[in-house]
Formats: structure tokens, C-alpha cells, sequence
């Protein structure tokens, strides 16, 4: 049985889950940004279900971000398919919510805290109407959440990273999406934070949300994640962290020889 509630999406919410149908299903994607040479991403296939906490790696420029913006529709797909909850993609974005990388925001944007995790509730608001109760107490309990209703009304150009990063977390819960797409959220950000990142992952995938985290950090793997997704434009890898990160597989991504110590961790 699928175990996810049925949110209210404002005008958007006439497509609720298929039964058994994945939370996200991507089949044979291909793509290639204009005047690049040669394609990003090619016969890319994976499947995550209901509740499931999945990790992506792959070196610099294997198509990491790129996969995640064509998931939520900031390109446009180009070959194969993307399913969320059984409903093509570009039907079903409602339920996706990302946290872009933190390089990729501009922080110098003059906007609060509370403003920034109250756009979280546009998709269910439209950007005309104003929010109402219901959505004020999602923002409070995302901000309360994250441990950021202390800073509220600063602006976010004024936090530091890790608070920035909380506040990006908090506005995905104030969203109360269904897939999670996580770009890098863990970079130069203080372990105070990955902790209550990881604990809130853990959480909202317990209520049958699905997480995924691209990391460059290959360390957190065995501790947070019993799933790993290695991109290299294609899927090279995919399953337990063991499997997944194999000399083979390390050395055909990043070119260089695995290090014996790794292969304990
Ligand atoms: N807007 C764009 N226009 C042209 N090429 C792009 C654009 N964005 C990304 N690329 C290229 O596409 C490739 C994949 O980039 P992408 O950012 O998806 O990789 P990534 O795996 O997320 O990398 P990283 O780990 O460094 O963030 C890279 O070669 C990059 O230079």
C-alpha cells in the first residue's frame, strides 16, 4: 500500500498517487545542454519507491544537478521519461521540492528568513492568494523544525551557511513535499547541522516521503544511507554502499587508484 497522505495542492491537487507506483521512476533520460559537445546524461534509469532515503554520487560534472533540475522541471526533458508517482513529470510537480546548491542561490536577495520558508507554501497557495493560518503554522513548525525561529526576521544574506542551509531545509518542509531532491545540502555547513539534517531526513522518510542527497562526501555513506546512486552520466552503480563503491567503480569515475583504507569504512 502506498503510504503517502494526500496533500492538498491548492488547483493542483487532482493528481494523486498510483497506487504502487514509484515515488520517482526515471527511464532511458538523455540530455545535452546547448552548443555542449556531447551529452550530460545518457540512458539514465532508476526507480525510488516510498519512503526511501537514497544518496547520489559521481565526480565534478557527471550530471548530478542536472538530473535533479530536469526532475523538477528547471530543464526541459529532452529523451526518455520521468515518473512521479505514476504521473508524468511535468503533471506531478507539485509533490517535488528541492534544495538547490548553496553557490547556486543568491544570498545578497533582500528577503527574510520567514519569507524564504514561506515560499515553501506557494504550490499550495498560488502567488496571488495570501497565507492563511494553516500556513503560517507550517512555516512555524519547519522553522521551529530546522532550530531557526530564533532568526526569523533576519535576512538571510546576514546568516552563515549552515543557517542558510536550514533555512533552504525548512522552506522544502514548509512545502510538505513528497520527493526531496537535496543538491550538495551538506557543503561547508557545521556538523550541528548535518545532524539535524540527517535526523529530519530520517523522520519525514519514516511518514513515506522519499529523500534524495547528491554528496560529494563518500565518508557518510556507510552511516546514513543503505542505498547509493554512483552517476557518471549513466548509472555505473546502484545498491548498497559496498557494491556500489567499488575500486572498479571509484576508479572508472574519478581516475584515480581506490585507497586501501577505504575499503573498511
Ligand atoms: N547551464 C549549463 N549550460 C551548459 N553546460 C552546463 C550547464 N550546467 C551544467 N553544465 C555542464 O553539464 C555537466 C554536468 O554538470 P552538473 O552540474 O549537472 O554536474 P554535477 O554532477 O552536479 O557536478 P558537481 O558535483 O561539480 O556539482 C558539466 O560538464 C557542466 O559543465
Amino acid at each position: 500500500m502506498l503510504n503517502v497522505p494526500l496533500l492538498c495542492y491548492g488547483k493542483n491537487c487532482d493528481h494523486p498517487p498510483m497506487a504502487e507506483s514509484a515515488a520517482l521512476e526515471v527511464k532511458n533520460l538523455g540530455f545535452t545542454y546547448g552548443g555542449n559537445t556531447g551529452p550530460v546524461l545518457h540512458d539514465v534509469n532508476l526507480r525510488i519507491t516510498p519512503g526511501e532515503k537514497v544518496a547520489l554520487v559521481g565526480p565534478n560534472g557527471a550530471g548530478k544537478s542536472t538530473m535533479m533540475k530536469l526532475i523538477l522541471g528547471l530543464e526541459k526533458i529532452q529523451s526518455g521519461n520521468i515518473t512521479i508517482y505514476g504521473h508524468t513529470a511535468n503533471t506531478c510537480r507539485h509533490r517535488v521540492a528541492m534544495v538547490p546548491q548553496k553557490s547556486s542561490v543568491d544570498w545578497s536577495f533582500p528577503v527574510s528568513v520567514r519569507q524564504v520558508v514561506t515560499m515553501g507554501r506557494y504550490v499550495h497557495l498560488g502567488w496571488f492568494r495570501n497565507p492563511g493560518k494553516k500556513d503560517r503554522e507550517a512555516v512555524d513548525s519547519a522553522m521551529e523544525t530546522m532550530e531557526i525561529s530564533h532568526i526569523a526576521d533576519k535576512q538571510v544574506g546576514e546568516l552563515s551557511g549552515g543557517q542558510q542551509q536550514r533555512v533552504m531545509l525548512a522552506r522544502t518542509l514548509a512545502h510538505d513535499a513528497d520527493l526531496l531532491l537535496l543538491d550538495e545540502p551538506l557543503n561547508h555547513v557545521d556538523i550541528a547541522t548535518q545532524e539535524l539534517m540527517f535526523h529530519t531526513i530520517e523522520r519525514i522518510c519514516k511518514m513515506g516521503k522519499s529523500v534524495l542527497v547528491s554528496t560529494h562526501d563518500l565518508g557518510i555513506l556507510t552511516v546514513h544511507f543503505s542505498r547509493v546512486l554512483f552517476l557518471d552520466k549513466t548509472i555505473i552503480g546502484d545498491g548498497p554502499v559496498k557494491e556500489v563503491l567499488t575500486p572498479q567503480n571509484i576508479a572508472r569515475a574519478y581516475g584515480f587508484e581506490f585507497h586501501k583504507g577505504m575499503e573498511n569504512e
